[in-house]
């Protein structure tokens, strides 16, 4: 954490039609972070994520990726995106090995054959998310944590400096889910790559984050986890999602 600004937003507002999804968000990931954006179903988080991937544009405000306005920035290949993958993964007839691959195509362009030094990165992807055993197996053969890691290792293949992930953990029991986030948070402690991650499950352990943020709408928490007691998070677990609003949050 260098104070380097990775990616930021600056009073953006979104909305579709007449809906304002996102109001007045000021939010910046810097250099080494490792940040979860918390919200409850539909607070917005995916809108800030394709926000901040260009696929989505704010009606209002400012977003930069590594200090240059969003409209000017070209290397894409330095943000690795991992979407909500149950969906993605199911019935894809690739290996592992050539769905990482795919990760390389962000650097070097979609129309060129992979050389010894971009087969070397997908190598090196697949090992760092401990697949080499099942490199050559179908993503179809695999569990649900298996395809998890696949689909991180795509991301890697790019080398980025940043990861964005959308709720990566969902639809992992518990134990696969810890041994996810550890796997989280060996990239950012050993390989220095710098992670925004967003999920509405409350029991994860955020002390593996150094920051948090609370999304409804607008920011209501953003700084060190855990976020104050006062910001009840009851209502962020799946179970519990329709009970939280907005003014518990501000009255409690
Ligand atoms: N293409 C769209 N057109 C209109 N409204 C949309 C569209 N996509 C999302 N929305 C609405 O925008 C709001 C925010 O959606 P978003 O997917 O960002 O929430 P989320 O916090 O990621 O939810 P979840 O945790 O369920 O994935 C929701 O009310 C949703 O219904």
């Amino acid at each position: 954490m260098n104070g380097v600004k990775v990616l930021e937003m600056q009073g953006v507002y979104f909305s579709y039609g007449s809906d304002v999804i996102l109001e007045d968000i000021t939010i910046a990931v810097e250099e080494g972070d490792f940040l979860i954006l918390v919200g409850r179903n539909g607070s917005g988080k995916t809108t800030l994520v394709r926000l901040f991937l260009g696929l989505l544009h704010p009606v209002q405000g400012e977003i930069l990726l590594f200090g240059d306005s969003i409209r000017k920035f070209r290397d894409w290949y330095r943000i690795g995106y991992v979407p909500q993958t149950p969906a993605l993964a199911a019935g894809f007839p690739a290996t592992v090995k050539e769905i990482v691959a795919t990760g390389r195509f962000g650097r070097i362009g979609r129309c060129h054959r992979l050389h010894r030094e971009d087969w070397q990165a997908v190598e090196e992807a697949i090992d760092l998310v401990g697949l080499s055993h099942l490199r050559d197996n179908l993503l179809t053969e695999l569990s649900g944590g298996q395809r998890q890691r696949a689909f991180i290792a795509r991301a890697l293949a790019g080398r980025p400096d940043v990861l964005i992930l959308d709720e990566p953990q969902s639809g992992l029991d518990d134990g696969t889910r810890r041994d996810f986030y550890r796997l989280l948070h060996r990239l950012n402690c050993e390989q220095g790559i710098t992670i925004l991650m967003v999920s509405h499950d409350a029991d994860m352990p955020v002390n593996w984050a150094n920051r948090i943020a609370l999304l409804d709408r607008c920011l209501l928490y953003q700084g060190p986890p855990p976020i104050p007691a006062r910001l009840d998070l009851n209502g962020l677990s799946g179970k519990a999602a329709g009970s939280y609003s907005i003014s518990r949050l501000h009255l409690s």
